[in-house]
């Protein structure tokens, strides 16, 4: 059966959890793998995975540094708004975003923090040859302490996920393992960092229902708090509950692009809950920004015409982020 004629429009009730840690075994165990995750991409496009490889120390370290920057007085944290940037680095205060502007909410209630790729050796100016219309360096606060490098310690672990994944994903297209390595040389990877504020009224949003921009997310989400939902195709709203050891997977726009929404980019938003913070932290991996997304051709028949026009992927991503911000 062809990729494009096994799309699912059965309504998912529970995301899978998927262990990684034969991601680097025999080809036959990556194949057995890589299934799992065919499965998951084609009926849900979430999943969890455990055994992922992040030291636990990396995470709790990140969760102390944004916990204490976003505890600073806004007016020290408004001085690197994402606005004087040309690509959203840095501090977007509450309401800032509205990802889903026809639901009528006076917008997103969390304040972030965003990054681009930046090695942990170089200054803050390094910046890659590939980003295009996503150029630009990040921005660093000059308190807490050690902030940098926890952000940045926690981004090249998250990083080496994505890396184990791709290969992963494309034996899951029935693609060669190695066919994203050409297009992801310096992968495009925005990593948020967002904190919630408890939510007292029944009507904020954390975040409202959205789809993600690039290939996919690697989400940490706090322990203990329960927030983020995923909607399945009967328009039911199922928990995404923090699983401890796990981090989420989720599919975003670009890799419905690539795949003709063969694989799923799933609706999914944030409640946060009254008297409790919240603490998350998506990265969006994608292709290289200069990339063409173009339909896999296993993913397109006749039954199954291409869906979409080719786009680089960082115009794509562009166009989603000033959506966001400019509502
Ligand atoms: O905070 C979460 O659990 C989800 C965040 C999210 O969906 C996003 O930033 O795209
Ligand atoms: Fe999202």
């Amino acid at each position: 059966m062809s990729l494009a004629s096994s799309v699912s429009a059965t309504a998912f009730n529970a995301i899978p959890i998927i262990d990684l840690s034969q991601a680097n075994g025999s080809n036959d165990q990556r194949k057995a793998l890589a299934l799992q995750i065919q499965k998951a991409c084609i009926d849900v496009g979430f999943f969890y995975i455990e055994n992922h490889g992040i030291p636990q120390p990396i995470i709790i370290n990140i969760l102390s540094a944004i916990q204490a920057y976003f505890a600073l007085p806004l007016e020290t944290k408004m001085k690197l708004h994402h606005k004087t940037t040309p690509n959203f680095k840095g501090y977007s205060p509450l309401l800032d975003a509205n990802i889903d502007p026809a639901a009528g909410t006076q917008g997103d209630l969390h304040e972030g923090f965003e990054l681009g790729w930046e090695r942990l050796d170089s200054n803050a100016d390094s910046k890659r040859k590939n980003d295009g219309v996503m150029t630009g360096s990040n921005l660093w606060p000059d308190e807490p302490a050690g902030f940098r490098e926890a952000m940045l310690g926690y981004y090249h672990a998250a990083i080496a996920v994505g890396e184990v994944l791709f290969p992963l994903f494309a034996l899951a297209l029935e693609l060669p393992e190695r066919y994203f390595d050409d297009k992801t040389k310096n992968s495009a990877a925005i990593m948020r960092t967002i904190h919630y504020p408890p939510q007292n009224n029944p009507k904020d949003v954390g975040i409202g229902a959205h789809t993600d921009f690039e290939c996919f997310t690697i989400l940490y989400q706090q322990s203990n708090v329960q927030a983020l939902q995923v909607l399945n195709a009967d328009k039911k709203w199922i928990n995404a509950p923090p699983i401890d050891g796990t981090l989420v997977i989720n599919i975003g726009d670009q890799l419905a692009r690539w795949t003709n929404d063969v694989f799923k980019s799933t609706v999914h938003r944030a409640i946060n809950v009254p008297g409790v913070e919240r603490y998350s932290i998506p990265l969006f991996f994608g292709t290289d920004y200069d990339v063409d997304i173009q339909p896999i051709p296993s993913c397109v028949s006749t039954e199954r015409p291409a869906k979409y026009e080719a786009i680089t992927a960082g115009e794509y991503v562009k166009q989603r982020l000033e959506a966001m911000y400019n509502h």
